[in-house]
């Protein structure tokens, strides 16, 4: 089916920079047709190493990449127009207008704006008269600051810019790098529900990003590299589901830890105590929570200040970056 074929493919993709320094090492993954992918990492991790190749601003040092079926660097021609690019730093000309700024990228991409839904006139000799011009400012809500000039804007604003440049040509791919960056709490909820709407509405979109909350919030899929690496894959709940829960409460009075069913058959892998305040890890939370229910109410005792949750994703990011660095340290 013509709708799920993968729009990315990355196959033991590598990149080393002059000097020799290789910042992406062998990663493979793939993204399918109007899916939202993820790719996370700690500072220097690859991250924009890698979507500059996906965007065709280099060749691959090894691996291949494909976009729409296309190597995006020695087919530019073929990829380009159909994907929408929103880089970390726009670096526009500062004293354009918002709306100049939209109105010269549109004149670097106008051929394929012609013939789309939202197309009507870019230019009517020189002005703008409506159109994806307009539709791409208010869908990040810049209509109103169509003539302030770019100097002028906050930088949320200017990341706001970046966006609808990156919509301009209704593109089938969006590379999203840190798009919310600087973005107020309302700015950034805005613009997920941007995101959202254009994955919903069939855009493939892969975004990085430091806000583990934002990968959460919108992504199906993750990738996240560590110096140049894929240390984890897959769906979010999945890299999620690989981490401990954790379950904490105080002990009632009078009782010990020993006085507890044994951890080990609750399905505990790790505990500590600070107090009478008793933390547990479990790979098996149903098991373990319902062991300890079944013994307070048993022991006809209450667990005060029971606290049982999964692990959240940034718990996870944390401790695959630490796993990872202790394994380098074992290794040298
Ligand atoms: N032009 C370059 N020449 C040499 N090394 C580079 C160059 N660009 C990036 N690097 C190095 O490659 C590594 C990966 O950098 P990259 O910018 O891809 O990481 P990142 O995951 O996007 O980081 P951040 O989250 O900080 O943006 C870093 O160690 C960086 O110093």
């Amino acid at each position: 089916m013509a709708g799920t074929a993968n729009v990315i493919e990355v196959e033991e993709l590598r990149r080393t920079y002059a000097g020799g320094f290789e910042a992406v090492s062998g990663i493979s993954f793939s993204v399918a047709r109007g899916e939202l992918f993820a790719l996370l990492g700690t500072n220097g991790a690859g991250k924009t190493s890698t979507v500059e190749l996906l965007e065709g601003l280099a060749p691959p040092s090894g691996g291949s990449v494909r976009v729409l079926g296309h190597d995006p660097y020695t087919e530019r021609a073929a990829v380009r127009p159909r994907t929408g690019v929103m880089l970390q730093e726009g670096g526009f000309p500062a004293e354009l207008t918002v709306a100049e700024t939209v109105r010269m990228w549109a004149g670097c991409t106008s051929g394929r704006l012609e013939g789309t839904r939202r197309s009507r006139s870019v230019r009517g000799g020189g002005r703008v008269t409506g159109g994806p011009v307009d539709e791409a400012l208010e869908l990040v809500d810049l209509g109103r600051r169509s003539g302030v000039r770019v100097k002028q804007l906050s930088g949320g604003e200017k990341r706001r810019l970046d966006l609808a440049l990156a919509l301009l040509s209704q593109p089938e791919v969006l590379f999203l790098d840190e798009p919310t960056t600087g973005l107020d709490a309302q700015g950034r909820r805005d613009t997920w529900e941007l995101v959202r709407a254009l994955r919903d509405g069939g855009t493939t979109v892969l975004l990085t990003t430091h806000y583990l909350e934002e990968a959460e919030a919108l992504a199906e899929r993750l990738a996240i590299l560590h110096e140049g690496r894929i240390a984890a894959s897959g769906r979010v709940d999945e890299v999620v589901a690989a981490q401990p829960s954790h379950i904490a409460f105080e002990l009632p009075d009078g009782y010990h830890l020993g006085d507890l069913p044994p951890l080990d058959r609750l399905g505990v892998s790790s505990h500590e105590t600070s107090g009478r305040t008793v933390r547990l890890k479990t790979n098996a939370l149903q098991q373990a929570a319902t062991g300890l229910l079944l013994w307070a109410r048993d022991s006809g005792v209450e667990l005060r200040g029971l606290d049982v949750r999964s692990a959240s994703l940034e718990e996870a990011f944390m401790k695959i970056a630490q796993d990872q660095r202790r394994e380098e340290e074992t290794v040298r």
